[in-house]
């Protein structure tokens, strides 16, 4: 049952921006539990994850979309679709931009792609850990030029100005339920995080040859005898070349994919886990309608 409060406030919130500005980074900072993937290559996300940020007088509901960019293939196409189809349906949305850096190119690629839209933005201005006091005001400023939006500064990976950032959403959202327990910081299934945390490994331990033609399908998971976790992950790839590289030489490299993963996934799941790791070739799954349904990219 979804519990009513007198002044309490809910909703959605959504984060826009170009690959890599540190919308992952962000929500993990906020939620305070590795939940969502990093990594420094771009398009790391994929599915819509609902976080959840419970205070006493607001509840924050966090869908991470994809990263808007120019669709290169069917799954680029499906990607920028789903991001810009989520901001009509969220109560604020935060665009979320590098304070490295000037508006640029990308950003005002963006802006345009959002003109049309009602719910209320918020400027994200990130990663000012990296620029002086000094850059910090001018950039506020030019952002505040540029967009028009409210600007906030903020570092996710340092945790600074967090609660800012916090206190100016739940302004804008309206009265309403708990939609989830107040405990409660993720929607998704345990086995879609798992097959994340493997999806990590292998971003982080391969390089530029891997990580685009990169699914994993969890086969089975299940408890077994002496509080034993069982789960057979099958990771596909697109050619065979890319299946060598995965499995290394002797079978190294699966190996070390498989003990970091083992290790983040017994943390999450605090239960001593057996992973018993795939590699197969599926031949351009990105461009074909049917695998992307069966592995949970298309609705
Ligand atoms: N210095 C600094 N680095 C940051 C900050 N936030 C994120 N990063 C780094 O930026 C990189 C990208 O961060 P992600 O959180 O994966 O970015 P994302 O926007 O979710 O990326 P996509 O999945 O491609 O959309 C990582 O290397 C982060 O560590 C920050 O506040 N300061």
């Amino acid at each position: 049952m979804m519990e009513t409060k007198e002044g309490f406030r809910s909703g959605f919130i959504t984060m826009i921006g170009r690959p890599n500005m540190g919308k992952s980074t962000l929500i993990n900072a906020l939620i305070g539990e590795k939940m969502v993937i990093t990594s420094d290559k771009p398009q790391t996300t994929r599915n819509r994850i609902h976080c959840v940020l419970t205070r006493d007088d607001a509840q924050l509901v966090f869908i991470d979309t994809p990263g808007i960019h120019k669709p290169h293939d069917k799954m680029g196409e499906y990607l920028v679709k789903t991001a810009y189809e989520s901001l009509n349906d969220v109560d604020v949305v935060l665009f979320l931009v590098d304070a490295k850096y000037p508006p640029g190119k990308g950003d005002q690629f963006i802006l345009n792609q959002i003109q049309g839209i009602k719910t209320p933005i918020l400027l994200v201005l990130n990663k000012i850990d990296l620029i002086t006091p000094k850059e910090l005001s001018e950039r506020i400023k030019e952002y505040e030029r540029f967009s028009g939006f409210p600007v906030i500064p903020i570092s996710a990976l340092k945790g600074q100005n967090l609660d800012t950032l916090v206190d100016a959403i739940v302004e804008y959202l309206p009265e309403g339920p708990m939609y989830y327990p107040a405990d409660m910081i993720t929607d998704q299934l345990e086995q879609f995080i798992v097959a994340e945390i493997i999806r990590e490994k292998v971003l982080h331990l391969t390089r530029d040859e891997v990580p685009h033609s990169v699914a994993v399908e969890i086969e089975e998971m299940a408890e077994r005898s002496n509080d034993k976790m069982y789960i057979r992950a099958t990771i596909y790839v697109e050619r065979n070349s890319q299946k060598g590289i995965l499995i290394g030489k002797n079978g190294r490299m699966l190996k070390k994919i498989g003990q970091l993963a083992r290790k983040d996934i017994e943390g999450l799941l605090a239960v001593s886990t057996y992973l018993d790791l795939w590699v197969k070739v599926k031949k351009d799954w990105r461009e074909r309608e049917d695998e992307l349904k069966r592995l949970g990219y298309r609705e």
